[in-house]
């Protein structure tokens, strides 16, 4: 399996070996051993997927608190997403700053956002299917939300701001200023 440590090294990008013959492909799309090497080894409760029925659908950037703070592997089954994580981990030396990654199911990679990172998404193609293994369970009284073109991050998103497509929630989420306090950094 390929892995690889973004800019931000707890953010870390897996692409697992797809089998293709005259019938298809077959892939072990998690492997606790090979995902524990790669240093993604927090056990996950909850699978989720997600549709997005157009090209320039945004989902995020979100988070849950603890005690419910979510670690995520993401993956697409369908379509393409330029996924993205930022640090919020008041102390970390990468607090405030950004990772992105093109996921697709033609490229097959996986990003793992760790627990203290803002997640979120935009499809590059419409009717894209995001599956993701989370850390934590659902939590809604624990979830928070940053804007997802927050001048403060200055995430360097692949479309026009007039192009998003956005949940009502998302539309009037706060700066990322509002996550001061969130989460804090372990070394
Ligand atoms: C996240 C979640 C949502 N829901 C329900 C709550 C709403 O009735 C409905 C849609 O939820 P929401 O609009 O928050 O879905 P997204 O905008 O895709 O949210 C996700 O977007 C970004 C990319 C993330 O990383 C998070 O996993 C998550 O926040 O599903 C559940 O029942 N369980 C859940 O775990």
């Amino acid at each position: 399996m390929k892995v690889e440590r973004l800019a931000i090294p707890d953010v870390i990008l897996v692409t697992p070996p797809r089998f293709s013959d005259n019938r298809g492909f077959f892939s072990e799309t998690y492997n606790f051993d090979r995902m524990t090497e790669a240093g993604i080894n927090l056990p996950f409760v909850q699978d989720n997927q997600s549709l997005s029925c157009e090209k320039g659908v945004v989902r995020g950037l979100h988070c849950q608190l603890a005690p419910y703070e979510q670690g995520k592997l993401v993956r697409v089954t369908r379509g393409a997403i330029w996924d993205v994580a930022v640090d919020a981990r008041t102390g970390s030396p990468t607090y405030g700053q950004w990772v992105a990654a093109e996921l697709s199911a033609e490229n097959w990679s996986q990003l793992w956002v760790p627990p203290g990172f803002l997640h979120g998404f935009v499809t590059l193609e419409e009717n894209t299917e995001v599956q993701y293994k989370c850390t934590s369970l659902y939590s809604k009284v624990s979830e928070r939300a940053v804007i997802w073109n927050c001048p403060d991050l200055n995430i360097d998103w692949p479309i026009a701001e007039e192009e998003a497509i956005l949940s009502d929630k998302d539309k009037i989420a706060p700066h990322f200023s509002a996550a001061k306090g969130w989460f804090s950094y372990e070394k």
